[in-house]
């Protein structure tokens, strides 16, 4: 590693693999996403000496911009949320690669610009002419922008060097717009050139489902539908929609995160061993899981949707859905969505897999929680199992990420009473080094042309074939039930659960 290279750092082992000569376009690079998460990211990467000394980022937005001031833009939002240390030297060498093109989507001119910037990055910052465009735009622009970069010779490069596009989800509102985009994207990009975005496939305690699955020898053996009694799959947030109303509304939490992150957590812990962890062996498997996933006959039973209405958070008074700005006071869109599957498969069949997802919940936590089934017999007094409740694994996704498994266990004393306790692993305590951010390590996959992380266009369609009925039946079927924001949703969820026999667990 050249010591002569402030964006490299030979301390950190964790992603050895560095991008060869390259640049990414953001386009929104006004909106949340970038600011929060993108921005940040590539800083970080750089910090941590993963990025190529020419490395350029050119954003495009709608803001009459110069250079420098999109540098103070992405300044602010580094010092804001990025996860390393503000180095001056790192900040100094990125931030020369900085440009900004002003325009909207269908402005021709902005192309032309787009076009002769990167063309210049590439004489001056030597990025070999690769260049990743990331449309963080609301879903209904990408067919236009994707267009747009063809129309203006940008979507493929000169000689071997290679042009990308990294699509924001959801992937389409449904099965047909999804294979409509599809069809628009694989027209101007090769499949290989195409990176969907899921970014909860790029956290670490993602990837570790698979590690805790298939590098040990407990688990696998009761990891089906002999021991397992229900799996639950939940991810509650405590922030309500924040300024993004116009991403949000009509759109709703079912698509907003079940019909992509939701099931892929599904996929990931329902799916047999890969062959390999090269792209085309995950997709297989998860692709047998997703293709195996039936919904329930009765719809109006297994599936809820909810809506916040105002309440208090952290001590906060909130406001509901309806008046949050931007929202009209009959939305009928979901914050709140619950639906129960089945995986009709020999490992999972008879096994449900409950999935709920809302903001404005009692608390920001995702985790996956497999429920055993009770011992077949149980030699002791039910009055000394009182307390004993269902053995589970919890995998806690975020934010206090590890595993946590419960059991029963003896209270210690003369008598044989039985209680549950819990076994923890948290990364924290068992490693010294800090997670990368989810965004971080799949923009230098992208980089990298590595697709492992990526779902591919079949799982994406096959999870709206999931999901599609479900919006349907909602749309012909009423309105979401309101909850108070603060709380852990409508009271039909917790019927849902109730009249299986089970209910969710409060994290
Ligand atoms: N925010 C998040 O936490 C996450 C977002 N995503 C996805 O990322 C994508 C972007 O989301 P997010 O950043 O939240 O959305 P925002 O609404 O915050 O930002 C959208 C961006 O698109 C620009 N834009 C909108 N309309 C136009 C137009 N007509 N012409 C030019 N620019 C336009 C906006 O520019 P302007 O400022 O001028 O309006 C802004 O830069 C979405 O696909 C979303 O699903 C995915 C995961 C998480
Ligand atoms: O994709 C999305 O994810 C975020 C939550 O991401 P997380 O990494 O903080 O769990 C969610 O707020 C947003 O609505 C959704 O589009």
């Amino acid at each position: 590693m050249s010591s002569s290279n402030p964006l490299r750092d030979a301390s950190d082992r964790r992603l050895p693999r560095i991008a060869g000569p390259s640049g990414l376009v953001i386009f929104g690079v006004t909106g949340d996403l970038s600011r929060k998460k993108l921005m940040p990211a590539v800083y970080d990467l750089a910090n941590r000496g993963l990025l190529p000394p020419g490395f350029s980022l050119v954003g495009f937005a709608r803001r009459d911009w110069e250079d420098q001031d999109f540098c103070q833009v992405v300044h602010d939002a580094v010092k804001e949320n990025a996860r390393t240390p503000f180095r001056e030297e790192v900040w100094q060498q990125l931030s020369q690669g900085f440009r900004f093109v002003p325009g909207t989507f269908d402005d021709d001119e902005a192309f032309r610009k787009l076009k002769s910037t990167i063309n210049e990055l590439d004489k001056a910052r030597g990025t070999g002419g690769n260049f990743a465009f990331y449309l963080s735009v609301p879903p209904k622009f990408f067919p236009t922008v994707v267009r747009q970069l063809k129309e203006h010779g940008l979507s493929e490069g000169e000689g071997d060097s290679w042009r990308r596009a990294v699509i924001e989800k959801p992937f389409g509102h449904d099965l047909k717009s999804a294979q409509e985009l599809n069809s628009v994207i694989h027209q101007v990009f090769r499949p290989a050139d195409v990176f969907r975005i899921d970014h909860y496939l790029g956290k670490e305690t993602v990837q570790n489902i698979l590690a805790l699955r298939f590098a040990n020898t407990m688990f696998e053996p009761i990891w089906n539908r002999s021991y397992v009694d229900h799996v639950q799959i939940t991810m509650a947030e405590d922030i309500g929609i924040g300024g993004r109303a116009g991403y949000y509304d009509g759109i709703g939490a079912a698509r907003d995160v079940i019909q992509n992150h939701l099931l892929q957590l599904l996929a990931l812990t329902a799916m047999e061993e890969p062959s390999s962890f090269d792209a085309k062996a995950l997709v297989t498997e998860k692709l047998k899981v997703l293709k195996a996933v039936q919904l329930p006959g009765d719809l109006g039973r297994h599936t809820v949707r909810g809506q916040y209405t105002h309440g208090w958070q952290g001590g906060e008074e909130v406001l509901g859905y309806c008046e949050e700005e931007g929202i009209s006071s009959d939305s009928r869109t979901d914050t709140y969505a619950a639906i129960k599957l089945s995986v009709d498969n020999r490992r999972w069949a008879g096994v449900p897999f409950y999935l709920r997802t809302g903001k404005r919940l009692g608390r920001r936590v995702t985790e996956i929680a497999v429920v055993f089934q009770r011992a077949p017999y149980s030699p002791f007094d039910t009055t000394d199992t009182q307390e004993l409740g269902q053995n589970a694994l919890v995998v806690r996704v975020q934010p206090d990420e590890g595993v946590t498994i419960r059991f029963g266990s003896k209270v210690p004393g003369t008598s044989m009473e039985i209680r549950d306790v819990t076994m923890d692993f948290a990364y924290g305590e068992s490693f010294t080094t800090s997670s990368p951010e989810a965004y971080e390590r799949l923009l230098l996959d992208v980089l990298l042309g590595d697709a492992n992380l990526f779902p591919r266009h079949q799982e994406v369609e096959e999870s709206w074939r999931i999901l599609d009925p479900v919006e349907e039946y909602w749309d012909t079927h009423g309105k979401p039930e309101e909850y108070t924001a603060g709380t852990w949703g409508p009271r039909a969820a917790d019927e849902m659960l109730a009249r299986d026999g089970r209910s969710w667990r409060r994290p």
